[in-house]
Protein backbone atom coordinates (compact mmCIF):
# COMPACT_ATOMS: atom_id res chain seq x y z
CA UNK A 1 0.00 0.00 0.00
CA UNK A 2 1.96 3.44 -0.60
CA UNK A 3 1.14 6.32 1.76
CA UNK A 4 1.01 9.76 0.47
CA UNK A 5 4.45 11.96 0.57
CA UNK A 6 4.95 12.92 3.95
CA UNK A 7 6.03 16.52 3.70
CA UNK A 8 5.85 18.71 0.51
CA UNK A 9 8.80 19.65 0.69
CA UNK A 10 9.80 15.41 0.04
CA UNK A 11 7.73 15.40 -2.98
CA UNK A 12 8.87 17.73 -6.06
CA UNK A 13 5.83 18.09 -8.54
CA UNK A 14 7.24 17.77 -12.03
CA UNK A 15 6.47 21.03 -13.75
CA UNK A 16 4.07 20.48 -16.60
CA UNK A 17 5.36 20.85 -19.89
CA UNK A 18 4.06 23.64 -22.22
CA UNK A 19 2.41 21.80 -24.50
CA UNK A 20 0.27 20.13 -21.51
CA UNK A 21 -0.83 23.80 -20.58
CA UNK A 22 -1.62 24.63 -24.12
CA UNK A 23 -4.03 22.88 -25.96
CA UNK A 24 -2.12 21.09 -28.93
CA UNK A 25 -2.62 23.16 -32.35
CA UNK A 26 -2.78 19.85 -33.95
CA UNK A 27 -4.20 17.26 -31.82
CA UNK A 28 -2.83 13.71 -32.49
CA UNK A 29 -6.29 11.97 -33.41
CA UNK A 30 -7.45 8.33 -34.34
CA UNK A 31 -10.84 8.14 -33.82
CA UNK A 32 -12.14 4.81 -33.19
CA UNK A 33 -14.60 3.47 -35.12
CA UNK A 34 -18.38 2.45 -34.31
CA UNK A 35 -18.87 -1.04 -35.77
CA UNK A 36 -16.72 -3.89 -33.57
CA UNK A 37 -16.19 -5.57 -37.03
CA UNK A 38 -14.16 -1.82 -37.68
CA UNK A 39 -11.97 -2.27 -34.06
CA UNK A 40 -8.40 -1.59 -33.78
CA UNK A 41 -6.88 -0.50 -30.89
CA UNK A 42 -5.48 2.42 -30.16
CA UNK A 43 -1.73 2.71 -29.36
CA UNK A 44 -0.71 6.69 -31.98
CA UNK A 45 0.09 8.01 -28.30
CA UNK A 46 1.23 5.02 -26.68
CA UNK A 47 5.35 5.24 -26.15
CA UNK A 48 7.10 2.02 -26.96
CA UNK A 49 10.41 3.30 -25.80
CA UNK A 50 11.78 3.35 -21.81
CA UNK A 51 13.04 6.58 -21.32
CA UNK A 52 14.84 5.12 -17.91
CA UNK A 53 15.13 1.48 -17.49
CA UNK A 54 14.77 1.27 -13.44
CA UNK A 55 11.50 2.46 -13.68
CA UNK A 56 8.13 -0.01 -14.07
CA UNK A 57 6.52 0.70 -17.55
CA UNK A 58 2.85 1.50 -16.71
CA UNK A 59 -0.47 1.68 -19.00
CA UNK A 60 -3.28 3.36 -17.05
CA UNK A 61 -7.10 1.95 -17.54
CA UNK A 62 -9.95 4.09 -16.18
CA UNK A 63 -13.38 2.39 -16.53
CA UNK A 64 -16.59 3.92 -16.39
CA UNK A 65 -19.63 5.57 -17.91
CA UNK A 66 -18.10 8.86 -18.63
CA UNK A 67 -21.77 10.50 -19.47
CA UNK A 68 -20.24 12.82 -20.06
CA UNK A 69 -16.62 12.74 -19.27
CA UNK A 70 -15.74 15.60 -16.93
CA UNK A 71 -12.46 17.95 -15.66
CA UNK A 72 -12.56 15.28 -12.85
CA UNK A 73 -12.13 12.29 -15.05
CA UNK A 74 -9.03 14.08 -16.88
CA UNK A 75 -7.31 15.61 -13.97
CA UNK A 76 -8.08 11.82 -11.79
CA UNK A 77 -5.64 10.07 -14.55
CA UNK A 78 -2.43 12.92 -14.20
CA UNK A 79 -2.43 12.14 -10.41
CA UNK A 80 -0.47 8.96 -11.33
CA UNK A 81 2.57 11.23 -11.35
CA UNK A 82 3.19 11.67 -7.64
CA UNK A 83 4.04 8.08 -7.82
CA UNK A 84 7.56 8.12 -9.34
CA UNK A 85 8.71 4.02 -9.55
CA UNK A 86 6.45 4.20 -13.01
CA UNK A 87 6.51 5.41 -15.87
CA UNK A 88 3.62 5.84 -17.80
CA UNK A 89 3.59 4.50 -21.22
CA UNK A 90 -0.13 5.66 -21.87
CA UNK A 91 -3.64 5.83 -20.92
CA UNK A 92 -6.85 5.07 -21.65
CA UNK A 93 -10.86 5.64 -20.95
CA UNK A 94 -12.82 2.45 -21.31
CA UNK A 95 -16.38 3.00 -21.21
CA UNK A 96 -18.88 0.49 -20.47
CA UNK A 97 -21.26 -0.52 -23.07
CA UNK A 98 -24.85 0.07 -23.48
CA UNK A 99 -25.64 -2.65 -21.77
CA UNK A 100 -24.36 -1.49 -18.25
CA UNK A 101 -27.78 -0.31 -16.97
CA UNK A 102 -27.19 2.67 -15.33
CA UNK A 103 -29.27 5.98 -15.29
CA UNK A 104 -28.21 9.02 -17.01
CA UNK A 105 -25.73 6.59 -19.80
CA UNK A 106 -25.79 8.64 -23.25
CA UNK A 107 -25.38 5.95 -25.87
CA UNK A 108 -22.24 4.42 -26.07
CA UNK A 109 -20.51 6.28 -29.65
CA UNK A 110 -22.05 9.51 -27.92
CA UNK A 111 -19.76 9.02 -24.94
CA UNK A 112 -16.54 7.51 -26.73
CA UNK A 113 -16.38 10.37 -28.94
CA UNK A 114 -16.97 12.87 -25.59
CA UNK A 115 -13.81 11.11 -24.43
CA UNK A 116 -11.94 11.60 -27.58
CA UNK A 117 -12.88 14.98 -27.84
CA UNK A 118 -11.61 15.86 -23.87
CA UNK A 119 -8.19 14.36 -24.77
CA UNK A 120 -7.30 14.97 -28.06
CA UNK A 121 -6.25 18.89 -28.25
CA UNK A 122 -5.17 18.05 -23.70
CA UNK A 123 -3.46 15.31 -23.45
CA UNK A 124 -0.43 13.44 -25.31
CA UNK A 125 -0.50 10.05 -23.66
CA UNK A 126 -4.15 9.51 -23.04
CA UNK A 127 -6.51 7.61 -25.31
CA UNK A 128 -10.07 6.22 -25.91
CA UNK A 129 -10.42 2.24 -26.37
CA UNK A 130 -13.95 1.12 -27.77
CA UNK A 131 -13.56 -2.41 -27.28
CA UNK A 132 -15.78 -2.76 -24.44
CA UNK A 133 -17.95 0.07 -25.49
CA UNK A 134 -18.34 -2.08 -28.87
CA UNK A 135 -19.57 -5.02 -26.84
CA UNK A 136 -23.47 -6.04 -27.07
CA UNK A 137 -23.26 -7.47 -23.55
CA UNK A 138 -21.75 -5.81 -20.46
CA UNK A 139 -17.82 -6.80 -19.85
CA UNK A 140 -16.67 -7.10 -16.13
CA UNK A 141 -14.11 -5.53 -15.50
CA UNK A 142 -11.66 -8.22 -14.78
CA UNK A 143 -11.96 -9.05 -18.65
CA UNK A 144 -11.49 -5.63 -20.06
CA UNK A 145 -8.02 -5.59 -17.95
CA UNK A 146 -7.58 -9.08 -19.85
CA UNK A 147 -7.97 -7.38 -23.07
CA UNK A 148 -5.61 -4.46 -22.37
CA UNK A 149 -2.99 -7.18 -21.12
CA UNK A 150 -3.66 -9.19 -24.87
CA UNK A 151 -2.96 -6.49 -26.87
CA UNK A 152 -0.25 -4.78 -24.86
CA UNK A 153 1.91 -7.64 -23.93
CA UNK A 154 0.70 -10.85 -25.72
CA UNK A 155 0.08 -9.02 -29.29
CA UNK A 156 2.82 -6.16 -29.08
CA UNK A 157 5.36 -7.56 -26.61
CA UNK A 158 5.73 -4.74 -23.92
CA UNK A 159 8.35 -2.18 -24.18
CA UNK A 160 11.62 -1.31 -25.64
CA UNK A 161 14.02 -0.66 -22.55
CA UNK A 162 17.32 0.98 -23.50
CA UNK A 163 19.28 -2.08 -24.48
CA UNK A 164 16.91 -3.31 -26.94
CA UNK A 165 15.44 -5.79 -24.68
CA UNK A 166 11.14 -5.92 -24.75
CA UNK A 167 9.85 -5.31 -21.15
CA UNK A 168 6.16 -6.17 -19.85
CA UNK A 169 4.22 -3.48 -19.16
CA UNK A 170 2.07 -3.14 -16.24
CA UNK A 171 -1.64 -2.83 -17.12
CA UNK A 172 -2.95 -0.64 -13.69
CA UNK A 173 -7.02 0.43 -13.11
CA UNK A 174 -7.42 3.32 -12.24
CA UNK A 175 -10.43 4.25 -9.79
CA UNK A 176 -12.20 6.57 -7.42
CA UNK A 177 -12.70 5.95 -3.85
CA UNK A 178 -16.12 5.15 -4.73
CA UNK A 179 -15.49 2.51 -7.26
CA UNK A 180 -13.46 0.70 -4.88
CA UNK A 181 -15.71 0.91 -1.74
CA UNK A 182 -17.86 -0.75 -4.23
CA UNK A 183 -16.08 -3.96 -3.75
CA UNK A 184 -17.94 -4.78 -1.15
CA UNK A 185 -21.63 -4.79 -2.03
CA UNK A 186 -23.00 -8.21 -2.15
CA UNK A 187 -22.69 -9.77 -5.73
CA UNK A 188 -21.49 -6.78 -7.61
CA UNK A 189 -17.79 -7.97 -7.77
CA UNK A 190 -16.83 -11.35 -8.10
CA UNK A 191 -14.00 -12.37 -5.77
CA UNK A 192 -12.24 -14.49 -8.43
CA UNK A 193 -12.01 -11.12 -10.49
CA UNK A 194 -11.38 -8.77 -7.60
CA UNK A 195 -8.22 -11.30 -7.18
CA UNK A 196 -7.13 -11.14 -10.58
CA UNK A 197 -7.65 -7.63 -11.02
CA UNK A 198 -5.66 -6.98 -7.70
CA UNK A 199 -3.17 -9.79 -8.34
CA UNK A 200 -2.25 -9.76 -11.71
CA UNK A 201 -2.53 -6.24 -12.45
CA UNK A 202 -2.90 -3.44 -9.90
CA UNK A 203 -4.85 -0.56 -8.67
CA UNK A 204 -4.34 3.31 -8.38
CA UNK A 205 -7.35 4.21 -6.13
CA UNK A 206 -7.44 8.24 -6.75
CA UNK A 207 -9.49 9.50 -2.72
CA UNK A 208 -13.01 10.88 -3.35
CA UNK A 209 -14.63 13.26 -1.28
CA UNK A 210 -16.68 10.70 1.22
CA UNK A 211 -14.33 8.02 0.83
CA UNK A 212 -12.13 6.56 3.67
CA UNK A 213 -9.78 4.94 1.34
CA UNK A 214 -7.18 3.35 3.97
CA UNK A 215 -9.83 2.62 6.34
CA UNK A 216 -11.43 0.56 3.64
CA UNK A 217 -8.55 -0.84 2.81
CA UNK A 218 -7.64 -2.22 6.16
CA UNK A 219 -11.23 -3.86 6.37
CA UNK A 220 -11.66 -4.92 2.89
CA UNK A 221 -10.23 -8.31 3.26
CA UNK A 222 -8.81 -9.22 -0.48
CA UNK A 223 -7.76 -5.65 -0.93
CA UNK A 224 -5.62 -5.80 2.17
CA UNK A 225 -4.22 -9.12 0.56
CA UNK A 226 -3.08 -7.63 -2.05
CA UNK A 227 -2.30 -4.30 -1.01
CA UNK A 228 1.38 -4.25 -2.29
CA UNK A 229 -0.46 -3.55 -5.94
CA UNK A 230 -3.06 -1.14 -4.47
CA UNK A 231 -1.66 2.33 -4.65
CA UNK A 232 -3.25 5.62 -3.22
CA UNK A 233 -3.17 8.68 -4.98
CA UNK A 234 -3.58 11.55 -2.43
CA UNK A 235 -5.56 14.17 -3.61
CA UNK A 236 -4.15 17.62 -2.18
CA UNK A 237 -7.46 19.51 -3.86
CA UNK A 238 -10.39 17.71 -3.75
CA UNK A 239 -12.35 17.88 -7.17
CA UNK A 240 -16.00 16.69 -6.54
CA UNK A 241 -17.57 17.34 -10.23
CA UNK A 242 -20.19 14.60 -11.11
CA UNK A 243 -21.20 13.66 -14.46
CA UNK A 244 -24.37 12.95 -12.34
CA UNK A 245 -24.22 16.76 -11.95
CA UNK A 246 -23.50 17.80 -14.98
CA UNK A 247 -26.01 16.19 -16.41
CA UNK A 248 -28.70 17.52 -14.08
CA UNK A 249 -27.24 21.16 -15.02
CA UNK A 250 -27.61 20.30 -18.36
CA UNK A 251 -31.31 19.27 -18.12
CA UNK A 252 -31.81 22.50 -16.25
CA UNK A 253 -30.74 24.62 -18.78
CA UNK A 254 -27.87 25.68 -15.73
CA UNK A 255 -23.89 26.16 -17.08
CA UNK A 256 -21.58 23.21 -16.93
CA UNK A 257 -18.76 25.80 -18.54
CA UNK A 258 -15.40 25.35 -16.74
CA UNK A 259 -16.66 21.74 -15.29
CA UNK A 260 -15.60 19.85 -18.48
CA UNK A 261 -13.99 20.76 -22.23
CA UNK A 262 -16.15 22.95 -24.47
CA UNK A 263 -15.53 20.85 -27.07
CA UNK A 264 -17.49 18.02 -24.83
CA UNK A 265 -19.90 21.15 -24.40
CA UNK A 266 -20.47 21.96 -27.87
CA UNK A 267 -21.00 18.14 -28.80
CA UNK A 268 -23.21 17.64 -25.93
CA UNK A 269 -25.55 20.63 -27.25
CA UNK A 270 -25.35 19.68 -30.99
CA UNK A 271 -26.41 16.41 -30.18
CA UNK A 272 -28.78 17.19 -27.71
CA UNK A 273 -27.84 15.01 -25.11
CA UNK A 274 -29.08 14.85 -21.48
CA UNK A 275 -31.99 17.21 -21.58
CA UNK A 276 -34.83 14.93 -21.05
N1 LIG B 1 -14.97 13.16 -7.77
C1 LIG B 1 -14.27 12.05 -8.03
N2 LIG B 1 -13.11 11.77 -7.36
C2 LIG B 1 -12.40 10.64 -7.64
N3 LIG B 1 -12.77 9.74 -8.58
C3 LIG B 1 -13.90 9.96 -9.25
C4 LIG B 1 -14.71 11.10 -9.04
N4 LIG B 1 -15.79 11.05 -9.90
C5 LIG B 1 -15.65 9.91 -10.60
N5 LIG B 1 -14.55 9.25 -10.22
C6 LIG B 1 -14.07 7.99 -10.76
O1 LIG B 1 -14.10 8.05 -12.19
C7 LIG B 1 -14.30 6.76 -12.71
C8 LIG B 1 -15.39 6.76 -13.75
O2 LIG B 1 -16.49 7.34 -13.18
P1 LIG B 1 -17.96 7.19 -13.76
O3 LIG B 1 -18.09 8.03 -14.98
O4 LIG B 1 -18.39 5.78 -13.88
O5 LIG B 1 -18.71 7.73 -12.51
P2 LIG B 1 -19.13 9.16 -12.04
O6 LIG B 1 -18.26 10.26 -12.53
O7 LIG B 1 -19.30 8.99 -10.59
O8 LIG B 1 -20.48 9.23 -12.85
P3 LIG B 1 -21.95 9.24 -12.37
O9 LIG B 1 -22.12 10.57 -11.67
O10 LIG B 1 -22.67 9.12 -13.67
O11 LIG B 1 -22.13 8.06 -11.44
C9 LIG B 1 -14.63 5.85 -11.50
O12 LIG B 1 -13.45 5.15 -11.15
C10 LIG B 1 -14.99 6.84 -10.44
O13 LIG B 1 -14.69 6.33 -9.15
N1 LIG C 1 -18.00 -6.90 -11.56
C1 LIG C 1 -17.40 -5.93 -12.19
O1 LIG C 1 -16.49 -6.13 -12.98
C2 LIG C 1 -17.88 -4.51 -11.94
C3 LIG C 1 -18.84 -4.22 -10.99
C4 LIG C 1 -19.23 -2.89 -10.83
C5 LIG C 1 -18.67 -1.89 -11.60
N2 LIG C 1 -17.72 -2.22 -12.49
C6 LIG C 1 -17.13 -1.19 -13.37
O2 LIG C 1 -16.89 -0.01 -12.66
C7 LIG C 1 -17.01 1.12 -13.53
C8 LIG C 1 -17.78 2.25 -12.90
O3 LIG C 1 -19.02 1.83 -12.55
P1 LIG C 1 -20.11 2.93 -12.05
O4 LIG C 1 -20.31 3.89 -13.17
O5 LIG C 1 -21.32 2.11 -11.79
O6 LIG C 1 -19.54 3.58 -10.83
C9 LIG C 1 -17.61 0.57 -14.82
O7 LIG C 1 -16.57 0.51 -15.77
C10 LIG C 1 -18.08 -0.82 -14.48
O8 LIG C 1 -17.94 -1.74 -15.55
C11 LIG C 1 -17.33 -3.49 -12.69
Amino acid sequence: MEHPPKTLEEDVLPSPTTTELEELDDPIVKLQPSKMEDYFFPVHKLKTRLEDDKKEPVVIVACGSFSPITYLHLQMAKDYILDTNFEIMGGYYSPVSDDYTKEGLAPSHHRVRMCELAVERTSQWLMVDAWESLKEEYTRTAIVMDHFNKELNDNRGGVMTSDGKKRKIKVILLAGGDLIESFKIPRLWLDDDLHHILGDYGVLIVERTGADVFGFLLSHDILYQHRKNVYVIKQLIYNDISSTKVRLFIKRGMSVKYLLPNSVIKYIHENNLYTT
